[in-house]
């Protein structure tokens, strides 16, 4: 079995990125969100993503936003992978010719199938509690509602903790976690114990 992908999400210091990285997180991510807490500034992101070190992927989180500035963006911050956490369709995904993945906002009665087929370009879908606000709310969702023997790269997140992450990763096996609130002393401010913590607990769950 391959080990479990780690994404740091909300990152809006230096020493939080640093710290996601020195703890061994195969990606982070920025959010361009406005009304988030953990909303990033495009100079503050390029700032950030120019601390990466090779083989460490930034990732771009959207909500519902406007073409030109996510273009804006991409011109600016160099984002490898984007995250679409609104109700973006196929062709708003793809319009932009990066590497993607799509969010579905789980709860009772989502058919996850029937979401992935409708998003067939996206590198792998990301699960998470559907939530006002689209996301990073620390909510944790029915884990039964994600069908056994899914066949794409899934990528779990929803109220992830350095408590809970081991029975999360042993229980559903995706190809990778997310975490924001989780690893957080408050909104957008990162603790570097939690976020060791975390990475720890997926390891440990991965055998
Ligand atoms: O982090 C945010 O503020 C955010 C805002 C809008 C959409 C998604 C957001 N974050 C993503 O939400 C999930 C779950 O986060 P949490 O661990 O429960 O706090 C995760 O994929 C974040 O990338």
């Amino acid at each position: 079995m391959s080990r479990t992908r780690i994404k740091i999400c909300g990152l809006t210091r230096p020493e939080d990125v640093l710290a996601a990285v020195d703890a061994g997180a195969d990606a982070v991510g920025f959010v361009f969100y406005p009304p988030s807490p953990r909303h990033v500034a495009v100079d503050q992101a390029a700032a950030l993503a120019a601390l990466l070190p090779p083989f460490v992927t930034a990732v771009g989180l959207f909500v519902n936003a406007d073409e030109a500035w996510v273009r804006g963006v991409l011109d600016a911050v160099p984002l490898q992978l984007l995250q679409f956490h609104g109700e973006e369709g196929e062709a708003e995904c793809a319009r932009y010719g990066r590497p993607w993945i799509k969010a579905a906002r789980m709860r009772p009665g989502i058919d996850l199938i029937e979401f992935s087929a409708s998003h067939p370009g996206a590198r792998g879908i990301l699960v998470d509690a559907f939530v006002d606000g689209y996301g990073g709310a620390g909510e944790v969702f029915d884990w039964a509602l994600i069908p056994r023997g899914f066949a794409r790269p899934l990528v779990l997140s929803g109220g992830l903790t350095p408590d809970n992450v081991g029975e999360a990763v042993r229980r559903v096996r995706p190809w990778a976690v997310d975490v924001s609130s989780g690893v957080e002393s408050a909104k957008g401010i990162k603790d570097a114990r939690l976020i060791t913590a975390f990475i720890a607990g997926v390891r440990n769950a991965d055998g």
